[in-house]
């Protein structure tokens, strides 16, 4: 029933902080992912992100997709995909599967780049 916003402040379970900016009205968004984990183990760091909503004209639990690209301390791409949904007691939260692409230095290791999850972020 309630309408399922992505913009604002996200959290997730590990931690991770990600703002989503306001949208734009053919449902473009950029924001920030601060990670505080990394497949490096280097510090956290903010890192621009970049998606896209389906228009809120359906139910308002749209579907969306975005991608992040790790800045600075990493040379790996992160694609998000998912639905956000409203529970009974209007509660949000953004359902995710993600595939997290790092670099590799052969293509005979190509194989073993990139790393599939799922994850559930909710209002901070
Ligand atoms: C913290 N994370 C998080 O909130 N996730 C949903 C998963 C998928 S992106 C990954 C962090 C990747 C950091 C970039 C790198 O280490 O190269 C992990």
């Amino acid at each position: 029933p309630h309408h399922c916003m992505l913009s604002g402040l996200w959290t997730n379970d590990q931690d991770s902080q990600m703002e989503i900016s306001v949208l734009r009205d053919n449902g473009d968004f950029h924001g920030q992912y601060l990670t505080r984990v990394t497949l490096s183990g280097s510090c956290a760091q903010v890192s621009p992100l970049r998606g896209a909503q389906q228009q809120l004209g359906g139910e308002g639990w749209p579907t969306f997709a975005f991608t992040v690209r790790w800045d600075k301390f990493s040379n790996a791409t992160t694609a998000f995909v998912g639905q956000c949904f409203v529970d009974a007691g209007g509660k949000e939260m953004l359902s995710t599967t993600w595939l997290l692409r790092e670099a590799v230095g052969s293509l005979e290791e190509d194989w073993k780049a990139t790393r599939v999850g799922r994850n559930v972020f909710s209002r901070k």
